[in-house]
């Protein structure tokens, strides 16, 4: 799995400017992209999913360009093969967890409508144990199926990899411990590659493999867990 990526994007909103100006490359399973609020984290995640149009510049996964401003390419997001977890996970409180899940293989998302899936929803909800979850609605999960859910959502449209997006940021401290192993064991068992934007050097300590620091939209450095530089 690879990852390179080399854009601009100028934003400017309530009277200030933001220039992003990222360059870097990973060829890791777990990247993580950390730096402080405001570096420009989820703009680089956005612009790489495909929900952000750079400026300028060039984003190439496997080898393969799905953005490059220079021949007008530009793949639509769904047809990236790339799956999202977000901050406190996003479901839909009322659906109940295959919904949830199945959810995902519907085109298009204007009317979150009651479709129950077929054999790929039930190979996640075995998959990840939700068997004797899978009528109930979010509010009625514990954190950890909460998680499971989200998660085989992403999954089941088959990505080549996951997106993450501060996953655990709305968490409480012990629950966020835990949901972070059990993310961790559930990504190490699939073998799924993953890219996560974090401002916690815990998240950094867990899944960087390979670490793109970011601050004031500027790449300032990318290392190994190893601590080996690359850039
Ligand atoms: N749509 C937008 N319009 C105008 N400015 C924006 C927009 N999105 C982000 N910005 C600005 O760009 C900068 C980078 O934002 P970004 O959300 O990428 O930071 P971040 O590193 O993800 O921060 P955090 O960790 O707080 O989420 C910020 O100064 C933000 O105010």
């Amino acid at each position: 799995m690879s990852f390179e990526v080399r854009i601009r994007k100028r934003v400017e909103g309530g009277g200030r400017r933001f220039e992003l100006d990222v360059a870097f490359g990973t060829d890791a399973r777990r990247t993580v992209i950390h730096g402080p609020s405001g570096a420009g984290k989820s703009l680089t995640l956005q612009a790489i999913a495909g929900l952000l149009k750079p400026d300028e510049g060039a984003i190439h996964i496997d080898g393969q360009p799905v953005f490059d401003s220079a021949s007008g390419i530009d793949v639509p997001a769904r047809e990236r093969r790339l799956g999202f977890l977000f901050q406190d996970y996003a479901l839909f409180p009322q659906l109940t967890v295959r919904q949830n899940i199945a959810f995902a293989l519907k085109r298009g998302w204007l009317n979150p409508s009651r479709h129950e899936g077929g054999e790929a929803v039930d190979r996640w909800i075995q998959a990840f144990e939700l068997e004797r979850v899978a009528q109930q609605r979010p509010h009625q999960l514990s954190g950890g199926q909460r998680q499971r859910t989200a998660l085989a959502r992403a999954l089941v449209n088959e990505p080549r990899a996951l997106l993450l997006d501060e996953p655990f940021s709305a968490l409480d401290p012990e629950l966020r411990g835990r949901m972070r192993a059990e993310l961790d064991t559930l990504l190490e068992r699939i073998g799924m590659p993953m890219l996560m934007i974090t401002h916690d050097p815990e998240d950094v300590a867990w899944f960087g493999d390979r670490r793109v620091m970011l601050r004031e939209g500027v790449v300032r450095g990318v290392t190994s867990s190893g601590g080996s530089a690359r850039s």
